[in-house]
Parts: structure tokens; sequence; C-alpha cells
């Protein structure tokens, strides 16, 4: 298009410092009207909330970066939910609800929820089931795993996660038992559950557990992988530099990359011999690793490459190993710190279990009333993630009460609100099993599991509900039936959510759940 001469006399006569002018008066025009229309004519702007929130993500990056240790917007728009009710607008974009009774609705099985793409590359494996972003290629994806992950599937191949316990146990027995050496027990999960889930991905032998005092380097590695979370979602571009950086470079930002690599490398190379192996024909007995059966399902070819396969077992691993470690710290430590529901949980094992060293099947142990209450009342404080889970339903609009949040918005919940709603679980801060017992029902009349929130709902709900209650049954029963703990040095701040990394963290200074072995 031909600029009219007037107009292109007037932009040749214009001096530098005229130019500077005009761009500085064209940013501002456009500032304005990105404000007019977020706060005025945006389709959320109806929604209640903070002004200041719903013009800019600066207010979600201050409280994610840079309030106390980081991670602490959560806590900020659980003030917000106090002053403007249960549904506000947090950011821009964004709408969030803050309502116990509506969360089964929201996280439904039947809706077809499609996860922010802006997220999916924060780990760098974009191709995993846990950051696919829309609703069919998701399904088709979770498809194959989920028959891996059913509960008769998982307790067929329980002797796995009962043989690495035993393991544990050994090395308990062999280093910690009378010796006066303090058990980290926050590694120690960490190492098994890691340990469980190579099992499962490739069949070969995890062996985290034999690292001295459970310092696995990557237990160490994949726990500080989580801490630049907030600066990857809230600069993405940052995501792409790290990913061209240079090996040297990463290591000396973060000398812990090195064992990611390693993992990465290690997981590559097995991915490979596997898609060799079955290539050239398999032995029926190996079929039941995750990758023969990735490799195995009925998809097209290209979500069977190298790549596909190598993010989703790296993502698996990563899934299965931080949430079910956090449960087992949370249920020790509670646990431990409850004399009567220890003292209850001890009798209950021994009248059950006459012989430690015989231990019966996970059937078995779901049948122990206290042990249950004892692993729902843990994984109640467990939250599953810190962080809110946002969904988008394209098609329909969300309802909420009276509100109408249309098609294409993101809408998000949290599970730590609903684990402490006082309605549902009253004096809910406190270790209390015996809120189980029975068959309990929430205010709503409904079973009070319905609020046991902690593997999520609907169909982005965790796909490993049966193996973490596998390995925490197994776990804790296994224990405490062989040993007798002792407190060290403890502090609640070590199992409490004190900053957000996706993954709930205690503060910085916290060195984690620690134990005496009697
Ligand atoms: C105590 C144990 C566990 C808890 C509390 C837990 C919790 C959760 C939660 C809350 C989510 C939803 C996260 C979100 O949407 O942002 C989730 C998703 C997921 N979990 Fe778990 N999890 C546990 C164990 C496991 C294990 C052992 C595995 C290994 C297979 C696993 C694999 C996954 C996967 C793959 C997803 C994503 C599912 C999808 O998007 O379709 N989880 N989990």
């Amino acid at each position: 298009m031909e600029l009219a001469p007037d107009l292109r006399e007037y932009v040749r006569a214009l001096s530098l410092q005229q130019w500077i002018l005009t761009g500085i008066l064209l940013i501002a025009l456009d500032l304005v009207c990105i404000a007019v229309y977020r706060l005025c004519l945006s389709p959320l702007a109806r929604f209640p909330g903070p002004k200041l929130a719903a013009l800019t993500y600066w207010v979600e990056t201050y409280y994610e970066l840079f309030v106390g240790e980081g991670g602490q917007f959560p806590f900020e728009y659980q003030k917000w939910h106090k002053k403007y009710g249960p549904i506000i607008r947090i950011n821009p974009t964004e709408i969030h609800i803050e309502d116990s009774y509506y969360y089964e609705t929201f996280y439904a099985a039947n809706k077809p929820v499609r996860k922010v793409e802006a997220l999916s590359r924060r780990f760098g494996n974009p191709t995993a089931i846990f950051n696919t972003s829309p609703h069919d290629l998701h399904r088709k994806r979770r498809a194959p795993l989920a028959p891996l992950f059913s509960k008769r599937k998982i307790s067929s191949r329980c002797h796995l996660i009962q043989r690495k316990v035993d393991e544990v146990c050994e090395i308990i027995k062999s280093e910690y038992k009378g010796a006066g050496k303090v058990l980290n027990c926050k590694n120690m999960f960490a190492c098994l559950a890691c340990d469980v889930m190579v099992d499962y991905c490739f069949g070969s032998k995890g062996d985290c557990i034999y690292h001295p005092d459970f310092a696995a380097p990557l237990i160490v590695a994949t726990s500080s992988l989580v801490e630049p979370i907030h600066w990857f979602t809230q600069f993405p571009v940052l995501q792409t530099m790290a990913s061209v950086l240079p090996d040297w470079l990463t290591d000396k930002l973060d000398p812990n990359i090195k064992h990611i690599r390693k993992l990465n490398s290690e997981v590559m190379e097995q991915c490979t011999k596997t898609i060799k192996a079955v290539d050239a024909g398999m032995t029926k007995d190996e079929s039941d690793t995750i990758v023969v059966s990735l490799l195995r399902a009925d998809l097209p070819k290209e979500e069977k490459t190298l790549l596909r396969l190598f993010d989703e077992t790296v993502s698996l691993v990563g899934a299965g190993l931080e949430a079910p470690a956090r449960g087992m710290n949370v249920a020790l430590f509670h646990i431990l710190n409850n004399p009567p529901a220890l003292r209850t949980l001890q009798k209950e094992l021994q009248e059950a279990i006459p012989d430690p060293d015989i231990m019966p099947p996970w059937e078995e142990l779901q049948q122990l009333p206290w042990l249950n209450c004892c692993i729902e009342e843990s994984l109640r404080l467990t939250y599953g993630t810190s962080q809110r889970m946002p969904r988008i339903l394209d098609k329909e609009p969300t309802i909420y009460k009276e509100w109408v949040i249309p098609a294409g918005t993101i809408v998000s919940m949290d599970n730590w609100p609903v684990s402490h709603d006082e309605t549902i679980f009253p004096d809910s801060f406190s270790f209390k099993p015996e809120r189980w017992l029975g068959s309990p029902k929430a205010p709503d009349g409904k079973s009070l599991q319905r609020y046991q929130v902690a593997f999520a709902r609907g169909t982005r709900g965790c796909l490993g509900t049966q193996l973490g209650y596998a390995e925490l049954f197994i776990t804790i029963a296994t224990l405490f039936r062989r040993f007798d703990f002792a407190p060290h040095e403890f502090d609640i701040k070590d199992v409490e959510f004190h900053r957000d990394r996706l993954a709930v963290r205690p503060p910085l200074s916290s060195k984690g759940v620690r134990v005496l072995v009697n």
C-alpha cells in the first residue's frame, strides 16, 4: 500500500528524536488498548478478582519468582478467594475456582479437556502424556499405558515392589539398626520409588538404593530439576535457551544436570535396545515393560519413534518418583509423630503378620483398617501436586453456579484447599487417621473418599494411582512391621507445603524427614 504523498513527506522529515517519540507513543497506545481490552472488553472482565491481576501477568511472575523462596502465588490467590469469593480471575486469561464440592464436576472423567500448550515444554519432554495438550492425542497416547497400571496388573507385579522394599530393609538392618546412624527418609524413599519405576519401564534393575546414605546423584539431580520451574514457566524463552546451551555451561550453572544427562542417555540407550529387540522378536516374558508395550500398541508409526518413547519413559520415571516418595515421607513422619496412631498401627501389623519376614500380598494389606486409614490420611496431606491444574474446555462453556465461563478459557482448581476444607476435614492440618474409619461421609452425604484428591480426577488424573497405593501400602507396612524408628530432629515443616515447584516443597533449609533405627 502506498503512503499518501503528504504523509510520505512528513515521515521523511522526521528527526531521530521524533522517531523515538513516535515509537514510544505507539507502544503506549498499544498498552492502553491492551489494558482497556483486559479490564473492560474481555469476556473475563466481569469476573471478580484484583484488577492488577486482570491487567497483567506480572503479578503472578512477582509471587512465583520474587516473594520469599518463590512459588508463593498459590498462597496469594487463596487470599484473593477469601476477599472476592470462590471464583476469581487470577491473570488476564485464567479463571480459578476454589470450591471442593465442585472439584469432581470440574475434573470429570467425560470432559474432552486439553492442557495449556505453553506449559508442555517445561521439562523438555513435550510428547509425554503428562505434557500432551490436545484431548484426542492425549487419549490415543494414554490408552496403551492404562492397562499396564490397572489394579489387576499392579497386583500381579507387587512382588517386584516387595523385593525392592526387602532390599531397602537389608540396608537398614546392616547399616542403621542400632548403629545410631541418621537415616534420611527423603532420599531413601526417592531411591526406592525411582528403582521401582526403572524396573517397571525397562525391566532392568534400578540401583539408586545402593548409593551410600541413599544419596544417589540421580535423586539429588531430579529433585533440583524442578527448582527453576517458575523461571521456565514465566519466561518460556529460557526453556529454548537452556536446551541449546553447551554441556560445560549447564554444568557450571547446575552441577547436578550431568546426572540428568546421564539418565537421559541411559534411557535413550535402553529405548534403542528395546526397539531393536522387539524388531527382532522377543520372548513373551519380557513383554511386560512399558517400552515394549508401547512398541506393540496399536499406534501409528510416528507414535513409536525413539524420541516419543524417550519422552514418555523419562516423564514416567519423574512422575512415578516424586509423588510416591513424598507420600511415604508424609506417612512416616505423621505416624511417628502421633504415638497413639503408631501404637494402633504396630498392634494391627503384629496381629496380621506373625512373621515379619513373610509379608502378605498387597490385597491382604488393603484389608487392614488402620493401615488403610493411615495411608488415606497421609495421601490427603500429600496433595499430589502443589500447583493449580489448568484445563481448557473448547466446545462448550464451563458452568459454575450462576457463572458461565466462555469456551476456550483456561480454568483451574487446586488440590490442597480441598484437603484443608474444614467443612469436610475438620482440624484439617492434624493427622487423624480415624476420620477414614468405617464408611465416613462428607457433609453433602457423599463418601469422604470422593474428596481424596491426591491423585486428581478426570481424563488427566493420575495414571499411576494403583502403583502409588501399592508402593505406600507395601513400604509403610513392611517398615513399621520390621523396625522401631525414633524421630531425629523432627520438624513438621519438613513435610508441609512452603514452596510450589509443581511438587510440594518444604523450606529450602529443610533437611528432610530423618530417623534413628532401634
Ligand atoms: C502417591 C502417589 C502419586 C500421587 C499422589 C500422584 C498424583 C498425581 C496428580 C495430582 C496428577 C495430576 C497432575 C496435574 O494434572 O498437574 C498426576 C498425574 C500423573 N501421574 Fe501421578 N501420582 C502418584 C503416583 C504416580 C506414579 C507411581 C506414576 C507412574 C506411572 C504416576 C504417573 C502420572 C502420570 C503419567 C500423570 C499424568 C496423567 C495424564 O496427564 O494423563 N503417578 N499424578
